[in-house]
């Protein structure tokens, strides 16, 4: 990176802060530290930064309200990485849920903080300048556990093959894995749907061609073998192939070599082949459809990413990225979710997985112009839910069901605080703690 990295420190301790500070400075940071909570929002609101990192109790605020107030506040929050101590690692980890990006427990390992930090900057850097494949793949166990395997298969593997459900983000774990590479960004990532090409054309855009090798090849061209070497290549939906054009890939595959149509001279290649397909594959080799022997050249290491419906702990993490990625974009203040659009976001099985969630956010955030975003714009096509529970409960009964529900929901939504419960719901103050007391919900 040839800027410096701008960390904003909020820490009230001294010792603590003025250690820190040090040290992120020696290492050639812009560390500018900040010992109290409206100091960091002052800074925050004035200055750009790449990373904040904060203690989770502060004299005057708490880190969590920080990361809560830069999110609606700020055009775009920098990435935040908590200091805990034992009694707040419950809330560290609630917080990485909804966005955070790191925590960090006392005493913690400074050398490890300052690469995670480094990291940190690396992938927002990386985010707002469009280079995509470092940013983190979730934060549900299923997800993690890819994650972690990937810096072992980019020393490693040269095949992978990644399958699962259309729109569950295989071409993403395809950059992040080619991310891991050493100099990643120096190295050419290519991907090519493979189900998206004419068969006549697929040869060629693969190994290349030659000039005059067919009508209108007026002009010598790579194909993407050629282009990815050095690097990565993507082969999405390798499944729709046929099986004349299976057997050309496999002669690739095999011998890391490929001849341009039209030519004759056989091409190195050296690269990582990722190949990918919401097919069964191996059901395909059963019925004749997949070359068995190419089957077993590109399962070498599978990577099966689970639907969004199997692993829904992403799903409200997703939504507050995109909305960050929309912010920043438009430039327009964040948007937020109602916690009975996250209710319904959460219930719904998706079944166009992060591809459906992502058009659902932008579709809601484009429809509807308020800093909310309910049920109805997340769900235009929708029919209002049933009632929960029993049909034969009387009205009243079920409304207090409902509005019992609903607050809850906000006040778990805005972490227990009133003022901003109320806020959201549209009533006073006054009227949030008569509703709570009616209704028997107890304030922690
Ligand atoms: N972990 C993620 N974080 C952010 N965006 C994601 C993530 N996973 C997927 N997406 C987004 O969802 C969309 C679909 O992802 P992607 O193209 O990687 O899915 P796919 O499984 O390769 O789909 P297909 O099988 O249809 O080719 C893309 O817009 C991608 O940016």
């Amino acid at each position: 990176m040839n800027a410096a990295v701008r960390v904003c420190l909020v820490e009230d301790d001294p010792i603590m802060g003025e250690s820190l500070c040090e040290r992120f400075r020696l290492e050639g940071f812009d560390a500018h530290w900040c010992t109290s909570g409206a100091e960091a929002m002052r800074s925050l609101r004035e200055q750009a930064f790449d990373v904040v990192i904060s203690d989770m109790r502060l004299g005057d605020t708490t880190g969590e309200a920080i990361f809560d107030w830069a999110a609606g506040a700020l055009p775009q929050a920098p990435p935040f990485v908590f200091i805990t101590g034992y009694g707040t690692v419950d809330q560290a980890v609630a917080l990485i849920k909804r966005g955070a990006c790191d925590y960090v427990t006392k005493p913690f390992d400074l050398d490890a903080l300052v690469a995670r930090v480094l990291e940190i900057a690396s992938a927002a850097r990386a985010q707002d300048e469009g280079v995509p494949g470092l940013e983190p793949l979730g934060v549900s166990a299923a997800m993690q556990r890819i994650e972690a395997m990937l810096p072992r298969l980019a020393r490693a593997a040269s095949t992978v093959l990644i399958v699962g459900e259309s729109g569950v983000g295989k071409e993403r774990v395809a950059q992040r894995l080619h991310a891991c590479l050493p100099d990643a960004a120096r190295r050419p990532f290519v991907a090519l749907n493979c189900g998206a090409v004419p068969e006549t054309l697929l040869e060629p855009e693969l190994f290349g061609h030659e000039k005059g090798a067919f009508t209108g090849a007026a002009r010598s061209r790579a194909g993407v073998f050629e282009q990815a070497h050095g690097g990565t290549l993507f082969l999405d939906e390798i499944g729709e192939m046929t099986l004349a054009m299976q057997v050309r890939l496999l002669r690739a595959v095999q011998e890391r070599q490929v001849v341009r149509v039209g030519g004759e001279r056989p091409i190195p290649v050296d690269l990582l082949l990722v190949c990918a397909t919401h097919r069964d594959l191996k059901a395909m080799v059963a019925e004749g459809t997949f070359r068995e022997d190419l089957f077993y050249r590109v399962n070498v290491v599978q990577i099966r990413v689970p639907p969004l419906r199997e692993r829904r702990e992403d799903i409200p993490w997703l939504i507050r990225r995109f909305l960050s990625d929309i912010a920043r974009q438009s430039g327009e203040a964040r948007r937020h979710l109602t916690p009975a659009a996250e209710e319904a976001a959460l219930a719904y099985p998706w079944p166009g997985n992060v591809r459906e969630l992502k058009h659902a956010v932008e579709r809601a955030c484009i429809m509807s112009p308020a800093e909310w975003i309910t049920p109805a714009a997340l769900f235009p096509d929708a029919e209002l839910p049933p009632p929960a529970g029993d049909v034969q409960a009387p009205l009243g009964d079920y409304l207090r069901e409902c509005e019992c529900r609903y607050i809850r929901g906000a006040l778990e939504s805005c972490d227990g605080h009133i003022g901003r419960t109320a806020e959201l719901l549209g009533i006073s103050r006054k009227n949030l703690w008569e509703k709570m007391k009616k209704l028997d919900i107890g304030h922690a």
